[in-house]
């Protein structure tokens, strides 16, 4: 695309809200359900959380793309979004250390996008209407025919999504010779939550999604299991389901992060539910209910666990607790060596407040 050039797109929502915008990225549509992020800075660490995959990402800073991309800030190999809705999409970029713009990693790796919409508008409108499904185009411009399309995509409730983006081989990541040996089971793991593993000299092997415990054991016999985050709907894995109450009933130290938590959580019974509007962005204030101590976090997840299932369960206690909504952050089993939460501790990006979970972790395991 030429840097003068915008041609126009559209953005439909299920609803049949319609937004009139200018082609970003690759020409072509895209579809998936729509979120918004409200994180002031991070696109690219964004773009590429395995969490996000199948998902239109609305973000709301106002300038996307003005410092460039840079080939290290990525949380996995490749752009996860299926499309970006955005205002200003910024060819031209500031940062001397970036490697290339925003639209030739877009055109590289495929990724649709619609740019100068009133991202102030949408958000609100998605916040008082709830999630919904919603397509992009700059190739078709009939709203009948994109209406077709869209009807077409499935529910995000429902929809298990990790087998989709986990890896297929096995991988290590830190030095051999670390105290610590963490099992990972790849649903969709973030790079900083590797990163975060390495420094806290743990040698961590990472595993595909279906892998089961006893394969885990057997392959790398580790001191202990990190269940992570991941894409799609949690009720939709009972695969990862059984593989947590395998490790709860070896009664091995266990990790769980987002998608990790609430299958903690429902391999402890408790159910886990699609919430009207998700949690987005870097600045969601978490209470540790137990040191009596509040945190600023990072979240990405738009399923929750059901919190009267929590506060009812006699196998798991509260740690943590959203201070926006009282929604549920974090739990541990009674006496086990497990504990889990919502939000994002490796935060990337965000504010580092809670990265002592990681630590916590390391003392569980010693
Ligand atoms: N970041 C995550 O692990 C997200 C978990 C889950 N897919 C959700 O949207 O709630």
């Amino acid at each position: 695309m030429n840097y003068f050039t915008k041609l126009p797109a559209i953005l439909l929502l299920a609803d049949g809200t319609v937004f009139y915008g200018k082609a970003a990225g690759k020409m072509g549509t895209t579809t998936g359900e729509i979120c918004f992020n409200t994180g002031m800075t991070g696109y690219q660490e964004i773009f590429t959380d395995p969490s996000y995959f199948g998902q239109i990402m609305v973000t709301t800073n106002a300038h996307i793309g003005n410092y460039g991309i840079a080939n290290e800030e990525v949380e996995s190999g490749r752009i996860q979004i299926a499309g970006l809705v955005c205002k200003n999409y910024n060819i031209a970029y500031s940062r001397k250390q970036a490697d290339e713009s925003i639209q030739d990693y877009f055109q590289e790796q495929n990724i649709v996008g619609i740019s100068d919409i009133d991202t102030r508008q949408l958000v609100r409108h998605i916040r008082d209407k709830g999630a919904m499904n919603a397509i992009i185009s700059s190739e078709i411009l009939d709203l009948d025919e994109l209406k077709a399309k869209l009807d077409l995509v499935p529910s995000m409730d429902g929809l298990e999504l990790s087998s989709q983006v986990t890896t297929t081989e096995t991988y290590t990541f830190g030095s051999e010779d670390a105290p610590y040996r963490v099992a990972v089971l790849d649903l969709g793991v973030k790079k900083n939550i590797l990163r975060n593993f390495d420094s806290r000299d743990v040698y961590a092997k990472v595993f595909p999604a279906k892998t089961t415990y006893a394969e885990m054991e057997k392959d790398f016999a580790p001191t202990g299991y990190f269940i992570s985050n991941g894409p799609g709907d949690p009720a939709a894995m009972p695969y990862a389901v059984e593989t947590v109450k395998e490790i709860l009933a070896a009664d091995k130290p266990m990790f769980g992060i987002c998608l990790g938590h609430q299958l903690l959580a429902l391999a402890n019974d408790i159910p886990t539910q699609k919430m009207f509007n998700g949690h987005r962005g870097l600045n969601h204030p978490v209470k540790n209910i137990i040191i009596n101590h509040c945190e600023v976090t990072s979240q990405n997840h738009g399923f929750g666990v059901v919190p009267e299932a929590v506060r009812a369960s006699d196998k798991v206690e509260i740690t943590h607790v959203n201070l926006n909504d009282q929604s549920i952050e974090g739990i541990r089993v009674k006496g086990k060596k497990a504990f889990s939460v919502q939000y994002h501790p490796e935060s990337s990006p965000g504010p580092h407040d809670s990265r002592y979970l990681f630590d916590d972790f390391i003392k569980l395991m010693k």
